[in-house]
């Protein structure tokens, strides 16, 4: 569950007065998210959420985060809004911990998203790499290979744990990745975390974007890997074709891939996979059990860096017209 700060209504209610939002009428605390804590509020001028920045959101990136969501909600992403306060200020302070409110977004994230909605998914990826591209400030990828390798070397020896082998497969792949990973690919900003949670629906319809604490810059094409990680697999982890040439076309309707991004899709899936494998180690391993992160098992994520190993063409994600290409390693 996602509260862990307690918030008092008499603290909330003063903490309000600083935001043109109205008086408060009732709030409560959200269960779903990991990071932070999280609070619907409702008030006399409408719904909003009140988030408090736990310790593994590093304060120093809520400019960069919010200013991030504050310029693409203006750009017509369908993404919160950042309130501003009477003083001009975003980031408040309460119960101990910066907070800051934004606007509720209405909508519903699935559990078994269909090619429909995966569709709608590469064009509101597209439509935010786009939309990203004149956002002033920048923020590196703090899980890019190098924070990937600091993940590693925490969980390596107890990898064989979680599966046997592990450890061996895994360093095969950092040879490959620190050797062969693309460069000079077009980048910008990314979501970097576009997962189902992480996107709501009204129906068919996609109503919004959230969760944009993994945001960084990077290349546009790894954000696409991970939409395809996140979206297309099924739950006996085999890659739904239909959901993956859905998500691509709709992506491509709004920002066509050049060819060196599309033929280095599978090296880039590969290191998504990796990536969301190695938090997801990393917690498995290091967070006590009953503690306040919620474990997500790694082992799916293994399961579809092996997929991505065995793929010799882009065309095997349902992309029309790619040219053949072999991965190296
Ligand atoms: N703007 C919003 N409008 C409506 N609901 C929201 C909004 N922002 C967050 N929520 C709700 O709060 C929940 C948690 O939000 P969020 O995913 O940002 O939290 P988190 O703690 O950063 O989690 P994680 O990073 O693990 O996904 C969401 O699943 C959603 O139910
Ligand atoms: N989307 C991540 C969790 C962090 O947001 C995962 O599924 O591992």
């Amino acid at each position: 569950m996602a509260v862990y700060t307690d918030v008092a209504e008499g603290e909330l209610a003063a903490f309000l007065k600083q935001y043109p939002v109205g008086d408060l009428l009732s709030y409560k605390g959200i269960a779903e998210g990991t990071e932070n804590s999280n609070f619907l509020l409702h008030t006399s001028s409408g719904s909003y959420i009140l988030t408090l920045y736990e310790k593994r959101v590093d304060k120093a990136d809520l400019p960069f985060f919010l200013g991030l969501m504050g310029h693409l909600a203006n750009k017509g992403v369908s993404c919160p809004l950042p309130v501003t306060a009477h003083d001009g200020s975003v980031i408040g302070t309460l119960a101990g911990r910066p907070a800051v409110i934004i606007t509720f977004l209405e909508g519903l994230s699935l559990r078994r998203p269909t090619a429909t909605h995966c569709a709608e998914v590469g064009k509101a990826l597209a439509a935010l790499h786009l939309a990203g591209a004149d956002f002033p400030m920048t923020r590196p990828n703090a899980l890019a290979i190098d924070g990937w390798r600091k993940l590693w070397n925490a969980a390596r020896d107890r990898a064989d744990e979680v599966e046997p082998g592990l450890a061996a497969e895994v360093d095969a792949d950092f040879a490959d990745f620190e050797r062969n990973w693309p460069k000079g690919l077009p980048a910008g900003i990314i979501h970097a975390d576009l997962f189902p949670d992480n996107v709501f629906f009204l129906g068919e319809k996609l109503s919004g974007l959230i969760d944009f604490y993994f945001a960084c810059d990077d290349l546009y094409a790894y954000d696409v890997a991970t939409c395809l990680n996140a979206w297309c697999f099924e739950k006996d982890f085999s890659f739904n074709l239909t959901k993956g040439k859905a998500l691509l076309a709709g992506y491509q309707s709004v920002r066509p891939l050049s060819e060196e991004e599309k033929a280095a899709l599978p090296m880039l899936s590969r290191g998504s996979a990796l990536r969301f494998m190695l938090t997801r180690l990393y917690d498995w391993l290091t967070v006590p059990d009953g503690g306040l992160v919620m474990k997500r098992d790694p082992t799916e994520y293994i399961r579809r860096m092996r997929f991505h190993r065995a793929i010799k063409s882009a065309s095997e994600y349902g992309l029309a017209d790619v040219g053949h290409h072999e991965q190296t390693g």
